[in-house]
């Protein structure tokens, strides 16, 4: 069974990979995902400073494992120190993983001069920009207003030239599927989308204690796992069915086992990423969630992914 894709113009031996943010701060952490079954790895969303992020607990599982909730405030160790990773990493790993650089500027200047950064060093990375990262003070972040997206991708594709992709916010209204794709398919060089960022700003509330889970913003995070598998996967089909000219979708978003990779991969996803269930089970997950989907594969007669990508009937 064959679980290898292509993306942006690189080939992962394994369509699996991590979700940005989880198991991919520091460098030890990224070899775990390149020593794992994982087939390629991104790099947690960069920022122009290193930053220590917001105080503890900024985490949590949701009893019954039914997700997650995080307000992580962006620790990372600013973006030369991924710089720098992807200078030394091996392109030609015996395993043939490639490697993705998360960014996450907490301004358009700061993308801008992250993204010149790397196109200057010429390096066979691909750029992930995450457009969950924060507006102008007021307003909604740069995922949601779609003037702002579109002015910073104006900016940010030229200098980025090569193919990349943008992590996406969820959308949950048809008008911003059909607002966002239309400005996607404005960038040839816009090579794929990962859907979905966390669900923001729930409230997990603990009923004993009547305490909220995590200690910055009130209680309120982004939501992650089994419980936003749905709206993941409605992103992914709904930018799978918009996006031309070959552009591709990441699935992102409550995947547990090898059903909801199947089930990511239906609705259109090329490769897919794990956040929460890596975060609560650590890099094994990678290996236990391929065998589960080439079992499913097998069962149902089908060798390769592009047999059945995309291809979620309607009733
Ligand atoms: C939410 C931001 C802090 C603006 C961006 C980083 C980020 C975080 C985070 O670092 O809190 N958590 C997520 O689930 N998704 C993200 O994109």
């Amino acid at each position: 069974v064959d679980l290898s894709t292509s993306i942006a113009g690189v080939t992962l031996p394994n369509l699996l990979l991590n979700a940005s943010g989880v198991n991919c701060r520091y460098e030890n952490e990224l070899q775990q995902l390149l020593d794992s079954s994982a087939g390629s790895l991104v790099t947690k969303s960069a920022t122009l400073s290193s930053r220590d992020g917001n105080p503890e607990p900024r985490y949590a599982p949701l009893a019954g494992q039914i997700g997650s909730i995080n307000s992580m405030g962006l620790p990372n160790q600013g973006y030369e120190y991924y710089l720098e990773y992807a200078k030394k990493f091996d392109y030609n790993n015996a395993a043939g993983k490639p490697l993705f650089i998360s960014l996450a500027g907490m301004s358009l200047p700061d993308n801008k001069a992250m993204c010149e950064a790397f196109r200057d060093a010429n390096l066979p990375c691909v750029l992930e920009i995450n457009f969950s990262c924060p507006n102008l003070p007021g307003k909604p972040q740069l995922g949601y207003d779609m003037e702002a997206m579109e002015a910073a991708l104006q900016v940010l594709a030229p200098i980025i030239g090569k193919p990349f992709g943008i992590k996406l916010p969820p959308y949950f209204d048809i008008a911003h599927f059909d607002q966002a794709a239309a400005i996607f398919n404005k960038f040839d060089n816009i090579a794929y989308v990962t859907c979905i960022n966390s669900v923001g700003n729930g409230l997990a509330i603990d009923w004993e204690s009547e305490t909220a889970l995590i200690k910055p913003k009130d209680g309120f995070g982004g939501l992650g796992g089994l419980m936003v598998l749905q709206t993941s996967l409605a992103n992914v089909n709904a930018f799978y069915r918009r996006l031309n000219n070959g552009k591709q979708v990441i699935g992102c978003g409550g995947v547990t086992s090898g059903k909801e990779a199947f089930l990511h991969i239906l609705a259109g996803a090329s490769a897919v990423q794990i956040g929460t269930q890596l975060q609560e089970e650590g890099t094994g997950v990678f290996e236990r969630v391929s065998k589960e989907l080439e079992e499913i594969m097998v069962a149902k007669g089908y060798t390769n992914v592009e047999e059945f990508r995309g291809k979620v009937k309607t009733l």
